[in-house]
């Protein structure tokens, strides 16, 4: 069967997204693997399945997989490419969208100029909700790293995050501590790595080595765990703006129990259709 989807991204982190609202169809881990093949296939860090909601408070459901074929709790990201999707779609006319993912309920506002503002949920601090194995909560991990200790700090954005500072992102050991850290069995789910560099109080430079893809250009639940990280250790203010390899993300968040709210742009690429 030829199955149609659209071409999209964030700041560069880049998306098949397919409507199964009006189409059928069920893709196994290894055909997900095969079309995020970026010689061989469509190429995408993430593929995101919009789908109707199971709940009568919810407009859609939407389930996200990584280019490795596995499926994850949250994408923020992928969340505003998702809310430009069924609005460009017709999918529906609204312009506040209440969509359920794996990982929580997320509240999508579409603005005029096109930017999208996600009400990400509240973040997680508890190791067994990480999930990270742990004694005691802690906002300063020690972790034996190939016989050196590293010092991170970790949270659940829905998904997994580890968060470490760095003097400068261009310096950051991302490609090769970043895989140790993701892998790390301390982390039974594995895990998103953020390099955090602190410019101000109100800025960071960020670069993340992604759970089941490796490096890519912006992650948002990565933007909102390093500055959840930031505010809970005293180094950044509520509003943060945070620079990306692939462009800028605005995160805001009040503090202990409180919603992180992530404000950014969703551009499409260009529509396709493959054989499935
Ligand atoms: N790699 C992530 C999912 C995608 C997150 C990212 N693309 C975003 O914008 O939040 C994980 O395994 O949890």
């Amino acid at each position: 069967m030829m199955l149609h989807f659209t071409k999209m991204h964030g700041l560069g982190n880049d998306f098949m997204v397919v409507d199964l609202v009006t189409q059928r169809a069920r893709l196994e881990p290894e055909r997900i693997r095969a079309l995020a093949d970026r010689r061989f296939g469509i190429g995408f860090d993430q593929l995101l399945l919009v789908e109707p909601p199971s709940r009568p408070d919810m407009d859609f459901r939407y389930r996200i997989f990584n280019a490795d074929g596995s499926e994850v709790e949250n994408c923020g990201n992928g969340a505003r490419c998702f809310a430009r999707f069924v609005l460009d779609q017709k999918l529906t006319a609204r312009r506040e969208i209440a969509v359920q993912t794996a990982g929580g309920n997320l509240l999508l506002k579409v603005a005029d100029d096109g930017r999208v503002r996600v009400d990400m949920g509240t973040p997680r601090f508890a190791p067994n909700e990480i999930p990270l194995t742990a004694d005691t909560q802690s906002h300063d991990y020690a972790l034996d790293v190939d016989g050196q200790t590293v010092h991170l700090d970790a949270l659940s954005m829905g998904n997994p995050h580890a968060v470490l500072d760095v003097e400068s992102v261009a310096q950051a050991p991302v490609t090769t501590l970043g895989p140790l850290i993701e892998a790390h069995p301390r982390f039974p789910r594995r895990v998103n790595v953020g390099f955090m560099e602190i410019v101000s109080r109100q800025q960071i430079r960020l670069r993340v080595f992604e759970r089941g893809v490796g490096e890519t250009l912006a992650c948002g639940t990565g933007a909102c765990a390093a500055v959840v990280s930031g505010i809970r250790r005293g180094l950044l203010d509520q509003h943060v703006g945070v620079t990306l390899p692939g462009g800028s993300l605005s995160i805001e968040w009040a503090g202990s129990g409180q919603s992180v709210i992530m404000t950014g742009p969703a551009e499409r690429v260009f529509d396709g259709r493959i054989a499935v």
